[in-house]
C-alpha cells in the first residue's frame, strides 16, 4: 500500500493563467517511486502545462511541487534533469549531426549538470572514454533495441527509432521520474504494443516512476498503476485504470470519444 509520505513527486494547489486563460486550476496529485501514473484529458485539459510546469519550462501562478519533499519552484530546466527528473518531448528534438550513441551520451551529460550545450559537445570524447558510461549506455541501447545502430547517424533514423533514441537519451540521465510526452503519437498498433512493454521493462529494470501523458488511452490503460484525468485545468478523477475509465467525469469529458 502507498503512503503521502513515499510520494516522490508532490503537485500542491498548482494554478497556471496565461493572460485570461485558466490553463491548471489549484491542481493537486502525487506521484510514488516506481509507479507508472498515466494522465488523461481531452484537448485543452492542462495536460502539456503541468507536463511543462513539472520540467520548469512553465512557472506557476500559485501552488507547489515538491520533490523527494523539496520545492523545485527555483529551479530551470536543466537543474531537473541533475535532480533526477528525465522527460522527453512531443516533438523529437534530436543532435542531427551526432551518431546515436552520442546522442544518448548527451543525457548522461546532463545527469552530471552539464547543462549548456558546449560543455555536452567539448565533453563528448571525454565521456566516450570512460568505460562505466560506455557500458551503461550501451545496456541501454540493447534494451531499446538500438546497439546494431549505435554508430549510424540520426539523418536516416526513422520515426519510431527516433522515439526510443529519445527514450534511451532520457534514461541515460538515470532519473527516478521519468516523464513521457505522447510517446505514442505517429506509432503504429505494433509499435504501440511493443511501447507498451518497453514503458514496463524500463520502469522495473531502472526501477524509475513513470509519467504519462498520453492521448491513445487503451495504452495508457494497459500500461499505468493508476490513473489521474482532468478537465478544464481540474483532476476530476484519480484511482486504478479501470475506475477512472468508469467514472461518470471522465465519460462525460470524453463524450463523443471512444473512452468506455
Ligand atoms: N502558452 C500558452 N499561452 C496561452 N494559453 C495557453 C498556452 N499553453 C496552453 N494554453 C491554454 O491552456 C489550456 C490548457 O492547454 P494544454 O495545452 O495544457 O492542454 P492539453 O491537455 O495538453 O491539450 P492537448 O491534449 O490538446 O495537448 C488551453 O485552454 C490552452 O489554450
Amino acid at each position: 500500500m502507498l503512503h503521502k509520505g513515499d510520494a516522490l513527486l508532490e503537485v500542491c494547489d498548482l494554478t497556471v493563467q496565461f493572460g485570461g486563460v485558466v490553463a491548471l486550476n489549484e491542481i493537486s496529485l502525487e506521484i510514488y517511486n516506481q509507479e507508472i501514473l498515466g494522465l488523461i484529458g481531452p484537448n485543452g485539459a492542462g495536460k502539456t502545462t503541468l507536463f511543462n510546469c513539472l520540467s520548469r519550462l512553465y512557472r506557476q501562478s500559485s501552488g507547489d511541487i515538491l520533490v523527494h519533499g523539496q520545492s523545485i519552484t527555483p529551479f530551470s530546466p536543466e537543474d531537473m534533469a541533475a535532480r533526477g527528473i528525465g522527460r522527453t518531448f512531443q516533438n523529437i528534438a534530436l543532435f542531427e549531426t551526432m551518431t546515436v550513441f552520442d546522442n544518448v551520451l548527451t543525457g548522461a551529460q546532463f545527469a552530471m549538470n552539464c547543462g549548456l550545450a558546449a560543455d555536452i559537445f567539448g565533453g563528448v570524447k571525454l565521456r566516450r572514454e570512460r568505460g562505466e558510461t560506455r557500458d551503461r549506455i550501451m545496456h541501454l541501447l540493447s534494451l531499446l533495441d538500438l546497439a546494431d545502430i549505435a554508430d549510424h547517424g540520426i539523418a536516416d533514423q526513422n520515426f519510431a527509432v527516433r522515439k526510443r533514441i529519445e527514450f534511451a537519451r532520457a534514461l541515460a540521465a538515470k532519473p527516478s521520474l521519468l516523464m513521457l510526452d505522447e510517446p505514442a503519437g505517429g506509432l503504429n498498433r505494433e509499435e504501440v504494443a511493443h511501447l507498451e512493454d518497453l514503458i514496463r521493462q524500463v520502469r522495473d529494470q531502472f526501477k524509475v516512476a513513470v509519467l504519462l501523458v498520453e492521448h491513445h488511452l487503451n495504452l495508457v490503460m494497459k500500461v499505468s498503476d493508476r490513473v489521474v484525468a482532468m478537465d478544464f485545468g481540474q483532476k476530476i478523477a484519480d484511482g486504478l485504470p479501470q475506475a477512472v475509465r468508469a467514472h461518470p467525469q471522465v465519460l462525460q469529458a470524453y463524450l463523443g470519444e471512444d473512452v468506455a
